[in-house]
């Protein structure tokens, strides 16, 4: 049975009955076969998983779409009690910020201000500021973050690190459409003729990524964005698995942003760059 919390004290009240290992998914809900593939895994480990569903206003900036994001409630609950999650706990506004906006908010550091730190200045300050409070709330002992936000799992691991929070993090690899494209709650925006644009995103990730020299990978990939009109890059960036430097061989990471019309999305692949390839 899955329960439903909105307050606080609803949700301690289901902590304190729970047994073992509490297991948690954090997502802001509209939830995808990616979002459903982290609850499928924390079940595989844990029996007591928990899943929270909030739109956090502080990660969002002026224009971004914090208003028009999907909020489908009664489907998301659907997803969680077929993936046998014990408790769904969905707040207000107010439940997490019940002194309005914090005045004491996390400072990603260096990590944060590259990449989407660098397009969405105060983005990653405010996800971490909800994802520490979460991870509080709910007293998790394991958490669980999708690969397809990349920088923010990384940010993520190092906030854990750095501030000694009592919660082991796992990253889980990026869930793709048949065709490639990594599933987002963000792709609700598109037309089918952006979706079709969208896609280039994935195949310039795959097709650079298979190149093996870093000067290649970046030839490949730009290319395959700029025949694509429909697609307006952000960033194309390929750096190391830590998201520093990339190295001269070795595990790398290959990373886009671009907006497809007025959606902006995000993708990454893992690469092995060798020398002379
Ligand atoms: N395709 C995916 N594969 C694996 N994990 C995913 C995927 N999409 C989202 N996640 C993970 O689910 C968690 C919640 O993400 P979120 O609710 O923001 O969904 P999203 O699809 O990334 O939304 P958005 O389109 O707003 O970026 C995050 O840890 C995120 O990395
Ligand atoms: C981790 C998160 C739930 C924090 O709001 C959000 O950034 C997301 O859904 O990836
Ligand atoms: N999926 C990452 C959260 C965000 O874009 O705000």
């Amino acid at each position: 049975m899955t329960t439903l919390v909105h307050t606080r004290a609803d949700l301690a009240a289901a902590l304190d009955a729970a047994t073992g290992e509490i297991a948690v998914v954090m997502t802001m809900g509209a939830l995808h076969e990616g979002h459903r593939r982290l609850m499928r895994v924390a079940r595989e480990r844990s029996a007591f998983v928990l899943v929270t569903i909030f739109v956090n206003p502080l990660q969002f900036g002026p224009g971004e779409d914090y208003e028009r994001y999907p909020r489908t409630l009664d489907d998301d609950l659907a997803a969680c009690r077929a993936e046998g999650v014990s408790v769904v706990f969905a707040p207000g506004r107010d439940d997490v910020y019940p002194d309005g906006a914090p005045s004491v908010t996390m400072h990603p550091g260096p990590l944060g201000e590259i990449l989407e730190g660098a397009s969405r200045p105060g983005h990653f300050a405010g996800m971490l500021t909800v994802v520490e409070k979460l991870l509080m709330l709910t007293r998790a002992d394991v958490a669980y973050f999708g690969e397809k936000d990349y920088q923010q799992l990384a940010l993520i691991r190092r906030m854990v690190r750095d501030l000694e929070l009592p919660a082991e993090i796992v990253g889980v690899p990026t869930v793709r459409e048949e065709d490639g494209l990594a599933l987002s709650s963000r792709n609700r925006y598109l037309s089918p003729e952006e979706r079709r644009a969208a896609l280039a995103l994935s195949r310039a990730l795959r097709e650079g990524a298979a190149q093996g020299d870093p000067e290649a990978v970046l030839a490949v990939a730009q290319k395959i964005l700029s025949e694509e009109p429909g697609v307006r890059p952000d960033y194309l960036a390929l750096t190391g698995a830590d998201l520093g430097p990339a190295p001269a061989e070795g595990p790398a990471r290959l990373l886009v942003a671009a907006r497809v019309g007025a959606t902006r999305l995000i993708d990454n692949v893992p690469l092995t760059l060798l020398k002379g390839a």
